[in-house]
């Protein structure tokens, strides 16, 4: 069954130059899948129209066998979904590291005691204990990377979406988050210009270019 699909989708920013061009895409359940493409290719333009941040002029999405184009459609998918954005400063809002990771499942209505065992739980995981009090927004950027991650794979998505993970990670930091997406058993899309980080970590890869995908 194919997790992901793209059927024919255009899309142009207001005023811009056209980014998509009947651009098709599948991505079976479980796949590892590296998203590449020169810079300005489409890639987070991609993700955001995946998690219905941005509308497509045309085109549909299908996740896991069902259309989604309405907002509580998108609403639905988003909780199954972990979108890692590019800059970790549009991801982390909360005041202290340990309330942003607990942010999402707080916000699903998860009883506060168990949310506090799963952040403790992948805290330790990641090596983010002895940050949990600190101010994200003073952390560093691959500290910042971490907790983003941090952020979303609490929550056990089914999808993961990854925009540019390891820009300016370091090699520590390059294989923490290699050890523990490996581990991953979900389906995962994630853009890089890393492609040592994306051999290692993916199985199959689409390219963008001109507007669409090529294998
Ligand atoms: N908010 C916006 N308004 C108008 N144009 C935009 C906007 N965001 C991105 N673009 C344009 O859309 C195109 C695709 O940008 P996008 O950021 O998706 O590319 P990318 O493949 O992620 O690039 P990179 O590898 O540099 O991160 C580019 O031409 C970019 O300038």
């Amino acid at each position: 069954m194919n997790c992901l699909e793209i059927h024919q989708l255009n899309f142009s920013y207001p005023g811009g130059r056209r980014v998509f061009r009947d651009l098709n895409l599948s991505v079976q359940s479980g796949e590892k899948a590296a998203l590449t493409g020169a810079n300005g290719a489409g890639k987070s333009t991609l993700f955001q129209l995946l998690t219905g941040l941005l509308k497509p002029q045309s085109g549909s999405i299908v996740a896991w066998g069902k259309t989604v184009a309405s907002e509580e459609e998108f609403r639905q998918m988003r909780r199954r979904t972990g979108l890692m954005f590019q800059d970790p400063d549009d991801q982390l809002i909360c005041p202290s590291v340990e309330e942003d990771i607990a942010f999402t499942l707080l916000n699903h209505g998860m009883p506060p005691r168990e949310v506090a065992g799963k952040v403790d739980e992948i805290c330790r995981k990641l090596g983010l204990a002895a940050l949990k009090t600190r101010v994200p927004f003073h952390l560093s950027w691959g500290q910042k990377q971490l907790v983003s991650l941090a952020g979303i794979l609490v929550t056990e998505p089914q999808l993961l979406l990854l925009d540019e993970p390891t820009a300016g990670a370091d090699d520590h930091l390059k294989s923490l988050m290699l050890d523990h997406l490996q581990q991953f058993t979900g389906t995962l899309l994630v853009s890089s210009h890393d492609s040592d980080f994306l051999e290692r970590l993916c199985s199959s890869a689409y390219h963008i270019s001109n507007g669409s995908v090529m294998r």
